[in-house]
């Protein structure tokens, strides 16, 4: 992307619509800050994900996407800010105040459960929090099979069912229970993912659109209450690109899942999100639907990446209100049809 030195001025958005994000949110990121020595990589990010939504983290390259999952799934600890999971409807702020000041990482009330993810640890927000992630290269275990994946993916169920015993080997019942629904689980995520004839296949066998719906069925048979994709359509072609939208569909409208996904194809973006939240340069510069995010001056300037000697005829044109001829004007194809591009 090119530089933007320039200052675009954005034109009035038309008030917010109603949205899940503000009042149901199963995660809310708040005053994020990561800093790698000089370099601020988020800078004061706030922005929440509703329950039951497909949110879209999108921003041009190296704009601090990445970064935010990071800091959601544990793998960095932020420099700043605070990360909180709401398991269950209801759970109020001075909730969240309480656990704050206490020290604590997860308090239960108000018939569900609240935890600050700053302060766990990768492991303890996968398997108590319940946050799934899929990466931007894909990670499998090539040399098991296809739903040797699914099983290990419910490896530490089983151990804890097991007592953390030798009580598997020995067959105790709630362990055999335990082993049985993780096989019945798999099975039903291999059906859903269309990869049920490939069970017994090595991982590695796969082509590229079946590996990342594996990666998926894989993220969902832990039940996660948050489903974390970097860039789930990377490397799809168009038939895979739509069974992916398909499968992403299914999980919001049949799962209590919410997902909250990074990617650079604005197709599958705009089919398919509830919300959208824009970064650049590690800020938040726009948040709300498809249909507001994608005539967003700001965006659009953003992802346009105008040339220094093209920003004055394309921020004339954007403070007309003219969105399309500001597109015409730096010379690139809008991404989604029959509007403008994100
Ligand atoms: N571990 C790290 N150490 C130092 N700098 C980092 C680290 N991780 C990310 N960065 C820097 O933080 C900035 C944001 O990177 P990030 O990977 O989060 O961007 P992104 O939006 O995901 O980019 P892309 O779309 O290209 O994947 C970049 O300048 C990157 O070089």
């Amino acid at each position: 992307m090119a530089a933007m030195t320039s200052t675009i001025h954005p034109t009035p958005i038309a008030a917010p619509l109603p949205g899940r994000w503000r009042e149901d949110p199963v995660l809310t990121v708040e005053h994020l800050t990561m800093r790698f020595g000089g370099l601020v990589a988020i800078n004061d990010l706030s922005f929440s994900v509703g329950r039951g939504d497909i949110t879209a983290l999108i921003g041009p390259n190296g704009a601090g996407k990445t970064t935010v999952f990071n800091c959601v799934t544990g793998f960095y600890k932020p420099t700043e800010g605070r990360i909180s999971l709401r398991r269950g409807r209801g759970i109020s702020s001075a909730t969240l105040d309480a656990l704050t000041k206490s020290g604590g990482q997860s308090l239960k009330a108000d018939g569900g459960e609240l935890f600050l993810l700053e302060r766990m640890t990768d492991f303890k927000i996968t398997e108590v929090a319940g946050v799934a992630r899929t990466f931007q290269n894909i990670r499998l275990f090539g040399g098991m099979t296809v739903f040797e994946n699914l099983l290990v993916a419910q490896h530490n169920k089983l151990m804890a069912a097991s007592g953390f015993t030798i009580g598997g080997l020995l067959g105790l019942p709630g362990y055999r229970r335990a082993k049985e629904a993780a096989q019945d689980r798999a099975v039903d995520w291999l059906r859903r993912t269309a990869l049920l004839d490939r069970a017994d296949d090595p991982a590695a066998d796969l082509s590229y659109g079946d590996q990342r719906r594996l990666e998926i069925a894989r993220a969902m048979c832990t039940d996660p209450v948050l489903l974390c994709l970097d860039e789930p359509a990377a490397g799809l072609n168009p038939r895979e690109s739509a069974e992916l939208n398909e499968l992403l569909r299914s999980v919001r409208d049949q799962f209590d899942t919410s997902i909250l996904l990074i990617e650079h194809d604005m197709g599958v973006v705009m089919e398919i999100s509830d919300h959208i939240v824009v970064l650049d340069y590690g800020k938040k510069i726009s948040d709300g639907t498809a249909a507001e995010v994608k005539s967003d001056p700001r965006v659009i300037a953003a992802y346009l990446g105008v040339d220094d000697e093209e920003v004055e005829a394309v921020e004339a044109k954007l403070d007309e209100g003219d969105v399309e001829g500001a597109i015409a004007q730096a010379h690139v194809e809008p991404h989604v049809e029959g509007g403008a591009s994100a």
